[in-house]
């Protein structure tokens, strides 16, 4: 087993939100011991007094990892986001801190696009006022505003892992789709990409969200955009809250504008299961409300739970950095009989030089050497003989715009 600086039971791991069991069985067969596994996220003060002493954080869409939390973290050494967005954790924060944030980008996709196909359905079938009324003790047995979804246009925003799964599932019920992204992207089946948003809003019967939180879609979709959509159509959100003006959708609903929406995100969601949902799209006909369970399944929480943590533990044991989604990116081979130093500094002229010097001017022998910068960050990992394991790494933290070092032991001579 790989050995670390640290005793693996004294390596902290809060895990938050309900992060599946699978994580929690990945970290103990590895020999993570010391696991903190809760239920819920944590309010801002009492993450701060916690997290003081954590070495790894796994969290998901609800946790709010902003400056702050990241400045009472002294002992931190990595994030794992077990979901895709990585929005809520300030990357900067943790880049200045040499902290890399690892996130499952694909094991939840499939969960999103199943559920969008699923409202695509029943909306276009009104079922969600039907149904309501029929548990009021109602009968709305009408074929009016009900379409087949076949032969209709799904207009897909976003065309990434989930609106790509969604545009080959809704294909196979017969949807004719068209996609708008920023980037030009391979077509599955026989979707079409459209050159504007503006085309897209025109031509779709159902208008669907599948773009990550960032300045370019913040606020995205306002009036103007319900304006330029079809009388009679559909919109769908299971992206993130910030993208929609919220109060402007529910007006286009009032409106008869839109026949219905399916809302999974909102700009603002209760932190916990206890606190009250409020949201202008409340008490309307023909809208599905769910709360952020897009990929809320058991299948891809157990994958999730497994991937995100087979990252940090990688990152802990040998110190690869691959798929981190704000760090250099370092894929490393096992160390068997050499000692592991990790040096994380400011992407500044001169260090890598220094770094040189030092190791020299102690007569350390370096045996293998992988380099990766980022424009801020520079991640240098140096495999030197087993003789040197402590030295080297004191040499090393006396380099000037050093932000964190650590040393992963020969896995044949652990020292603690
Ligand atoms: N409701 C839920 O539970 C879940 C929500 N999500 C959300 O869905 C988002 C999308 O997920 P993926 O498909 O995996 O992401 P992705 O990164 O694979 O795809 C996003 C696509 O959006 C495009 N894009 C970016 N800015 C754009 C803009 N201004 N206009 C048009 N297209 C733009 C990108 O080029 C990319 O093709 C995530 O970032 C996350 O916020 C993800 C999983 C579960
Ligand atoms: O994967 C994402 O980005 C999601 O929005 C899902 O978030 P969750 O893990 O359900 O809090």
């Amino acid at each position: 087993m790989a050995k670390t600086s640290l005793d693996k039971s004294k390596i902290k791991i809060l895990l938050l939100e309900g992060i599946h069991q699978s994580a929690v069985d990945n970290f103990l067969n590895a020999g993570y011991t010391n696991i903190e596994h809760l239920s819920t996220s944590l309010d801002e003060e009492t993450l701060i007094e916690k997290i003081r002493d954590v070495h790894f954080i796994g969290i998901r869409s609800r946790t709010q990892l902003n400056e702050r939390v990241f400045a009472a973290a002294e002992k931190l050494t990595a994030v794992g986001c077990f979901c895709i967005g990585t929005n809520q954790v300030d990357l900067n924060a943790a880049l200045a801190r040499g902290i890399p944030v690892f996130n499952a980008p694909y094991s939840n996709t499939r969960s999103v696009a199943e559920l969008v196909l699923a409202e695509t359905i029943m909306l276009l079938r009104g079922i969600p006022e039907k149904s309501t009324r029929a548990h009021e003790g109602g009968w709305l047995k009408s074929a009016k505003n009900s379409h087949e979804a076949r032969g209709k246009t799904l207009g897909i925003i976003g065309y990434g892992s989930i609106g790509a799964q969604l545009s080959v599932l809704a294909e196979s019920v017969g949807l004719d789709v068209i996609y708008y992204d920023v980037v030009t992207k391979l077509a599955m089946g026989n979707a079409r990409q459209v050159g504007s948003l503006e085309e897209l809003l025109a031509r779709a019967d159902v208008v669907t969200l599948h773009v990550p939180d960032v300045p370019s879609t913040r606020w995205m979709i306002t009036k103007e955009q319900f304006a330029l959509m079809k009388p009679g159509s559909i919109f769908i959100n299971a992206s993130r809250g910030s993208t929609v003006v919220i109060e402007d959708l529910a007006e286009a609903i009032k409106a008869g504008k839109l026949l219905g929406a399916a809302v999974d995100v909102f700009p603002s969601e209760p932190k916990s299961n206890d606190e009250e949902f409020v949201s202008p799209l409340r008490g309307l006909a023909n809208v599905i409300l769910t709360p952020h369970i897009g990929g809320s399944t058991l299948e891809a929480q157990e994958n999730i739970g497994v991937e995100v943590s087979e990252k940090l533990i990688t990152y802990s044991d040998n110190g690869t950095t691959i798929t981190s989604v704000n760090f250099p990116e370092v894929a490393l081979p096992a160390h068997p009989d050499k000692h592991r130093l990790l040096h994380i500094h400011e992407n500044v002229p001169g260090v890598m030089s220094e770094i040189n010097r030092v190791l020299s001017e102690n007569d350390i022998n370096i045996s293998g050497q992988f380099l990766q910068t980022n424009e801020k960050v520079g991640y240098v990992v140096i495999d030197v003989d087993k003789a040197y394991g402590v030295k080297a790494l004191e040499a090393l933290k006396q380099v000037d715009h050093t932000l964190r070092t650590r040393v992963l032991y020969s896995e044949t001579n652990y020292q603690d």
